[in-house]
């Protein structure tokens, strides 16, 4: 069992601190989602791991070894960082023939790979003619070709349509469940949660969280009501007497925190309101990842002004 372990790490670029003394382990069984806004230092975090660049300070290794020690690399992590890196005049399948060859890969994974990432029938095609999620799929391919124990993958769902986002979900499950080691970058947090067993967030270089996904759901996500009534000033009066927060949403409705619709709709019939509407909802899990991040969002639009 491999996993991906970063200590201490920091990078910097001139006077830019793209990684900043980050700690954390990503382990076996799982798909770690590690996410963070733009310019978090994701990528860098990756590319440190693959030895593509060099720390300013601290190590990143697999399976305790660094990148550039292991023997061989193709069959120990498999890595996605730039989908565009391809020889656009090669065909996909010559893209993947010249890798397996050239790492001493047996040749007839490439047939394997081209049929676990959906793309056999366009396997003859040249690269150039290839749409953004079509060299995704053949990136990831590339990553697969080696059977790799440990798994790196960046912004995988980025230009694939809705059966690749699927698609991408169910591969990375799958991979945990064989006991792979999987990491994952995206920005997008609802997008992780419906992949992610554990997730690593990163703000300006800096790690906000290291959390299975469930705490981080439990602890972020939390009940909410929205409920519509006859005499809705009224209703709200009593709502925060009961020491419930309750305020209007722009639509009118009440938006009641940390509450169930069933007590919700008891109180209200003990003061006599008539209930038109009355919904249980879950705060959004994207906002709760929004609030964690906001201040360390390196490119962050400025308040509109009043
Ligand atoms: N080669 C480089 N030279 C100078 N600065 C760099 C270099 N690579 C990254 N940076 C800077 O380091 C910071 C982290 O960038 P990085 O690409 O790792 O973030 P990211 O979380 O992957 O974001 P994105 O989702 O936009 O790719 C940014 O401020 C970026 O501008």
């Amino acid at each position: 069992m491999t996993s991906i372990e970063v200590a201490a790490l920091t990078k910097e670029y001139g006077s830019t601190r793209a990684v900043d003394h980050l700690t954390f382990t990503v382990a076996p069984g799982k798909v770690t989602g590690f996410l963070g806004p733009n310019g978090a230092g994701k990528s860098t975090t990756m590319r440190l791991v693959l030895g593509l660049d060099r720390p300013t300070s601290g190590t990143a290794t697999v399976g305790g070894r660094t990148y550039a020690s292991l023997s061989d690399p193709l069959r120990e992590v498999g890595a996605l960082l730039d989908a565009q890196n391809a020889h656009a005049s090669r065909t996909g399948r010559n893209h993947l023939r010249a890798l397996a060859v050239s790492n001493g890969l047996p040749v007839r994974r490439v047939d394997e790979v081209l049929e676990e990432s959906g793309l056999a029938s366009a396997a003859g095609r040249r690269i150039k003619t290839y749409s953004l999620g079509m060299r995704q799929r053949l990136g990831i391919a590339a990553a697969l070709l080696g059977d790799p124990p440990v798994i790196m993958l960046d912004e995988p769902s980025n230009g694939l349509d809705p059966e690749g986002i699927i698609w991408i979900r169910e591969l990375l499950r799958r991979l945990a469940r064989e006991g792979r080691t999987v990491l994952v970058s995206s920005h997008l947090m609802n997008e992780t949660a419906a992949f992610a067993d554990h997730l690593v967030v990163l703000g300006r270089g800096r790690l906000l969280a290291d959390t299975p996904m469930r705490e981080f759901l439990d602890e972020h996500s939390h009940a909410r009501v929205r409920v519509r009534s006859t005499e809705q000033t009224r209703l709200r009066q009593a709502l925060v007497e009961q020491g419930y927060v309750a305020e209007f949403a722009e639509d009118g409705k009440l938006t009641v925190e940390d509450a169930k619709a069933e007590d919700i709709g008891a109180l209200a019939a003990r003061e006599g309101v008539a209930i038109l509407e009355l919904a249980d909802e879950q705060a959004s899990l994207e906002q709760a990842y929004l609030a964690l991040t906001a201040q360390d969002t390196e490119f962050a639009a400025a308040p509109a002004r009043p």
